[in-house]
């Protein structure tokens, strides 16, 4: 796979808070709809870019305290994996790595990036994610976690402009040009599945002796966090 060679990366976070109800209720999973920038449009989990001088742990904390207003106590914060995100073309991936917390504190309030809503876990809409996410979510939920997984996106055929077919105008049989140009943008809010990248493979592993730390530039494991 020449296209999706790594010569750098980014270190994000993603955090997935989850309310175990009980036998009775359903249990419920904390999304973020995302407002603007990068996978704007879709529901995720909250995180972003670990800032230099800061932990993945930090970063993670302090994106979900930005990001849904609350805070979490570091012993109810579990790392649940890492996902490599690679783009074709592009040389730099996307290390993120996956916490997931069952207890936090404080009240869930939108911000100007996202707004915040709780999902029963068989009403995900995953139809509105990361293509990515049907993949690792349901292990995560299901306690099936650490897990490493490689993701490898193709960015969709948007780079041309599309020509929509011109109108004829009936009340005058004149013909209106109304051509228009869609942009990646106007694709994205059309159709918010997988945003303007579509997965073209992945490699999911498990059963990990250990939760992954950090990972090489030729996509294997550097080390690992006990
Ligand atoms: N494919 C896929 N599946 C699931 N989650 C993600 C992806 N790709 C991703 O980037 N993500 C996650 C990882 C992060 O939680 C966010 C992206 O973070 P981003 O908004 O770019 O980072 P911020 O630091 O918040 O950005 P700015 O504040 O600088 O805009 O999506």
């Amino acid at each position: 796979m020449e296209s999706f060679t790594i010569a750098s990366k980014k270190v994000l976070t993603l955090v997935l808070v989850i309310d175990k109800a009980g036998q009775k209720a359903r249990n419920l999973i904390l999304l973020g709809y995302k407002k603007r920038g990068f996978g704007a449009h879709l529901w995720n989990g909250f995180g972003g870019k670990v800032e230099p001088g800061e932990t993945a742990h930090e970063g993670a904390l302090r994106e979900l305290e930005e990001e849904a207003g609350i805070t979490v106590k570091s012993e109810d914060f579990k790392k649940a994996g890492i996902l490599l995100f690679q783009f074709e073309n592009d040389p730099v991936a996307l290390e993120t790595h996956v916490y997931k917390a069952y207890e936090y504190q404080g009240q869930i309030r939108e911000c100007e990036e996202m707004r915040p809503e709780w999902f029963a876990f068989d009403d995900i809409p995953y139809d509105q994610m990361w293509e990515d996410d049907r993949i690792w979510l349901p292990m995560l939920l299901n306690g099936q976690d650490p897990f490493f997984g490689r993701m490898y996106f193709k960015r969709k055929a948007l780079e041309k402009e599309t020509k929509v077919a011109p109108v004829v105008n009936t009340s005058t049989s004149a013909h209106v040009n109304h051509s228009t140009t869609m942009t990646a943008t106007s694709f994205t809010t059309a159709q918010p599945k997988s945003g303007p990248f579509a997965m073209y493979d992945h490699h999911l592993e498990h059963s990990l002796q250990g939760v992954p730390h950090e990972v090489a530039l030729d996509g294997t494991i550097a080390s690992f966090e006990n």
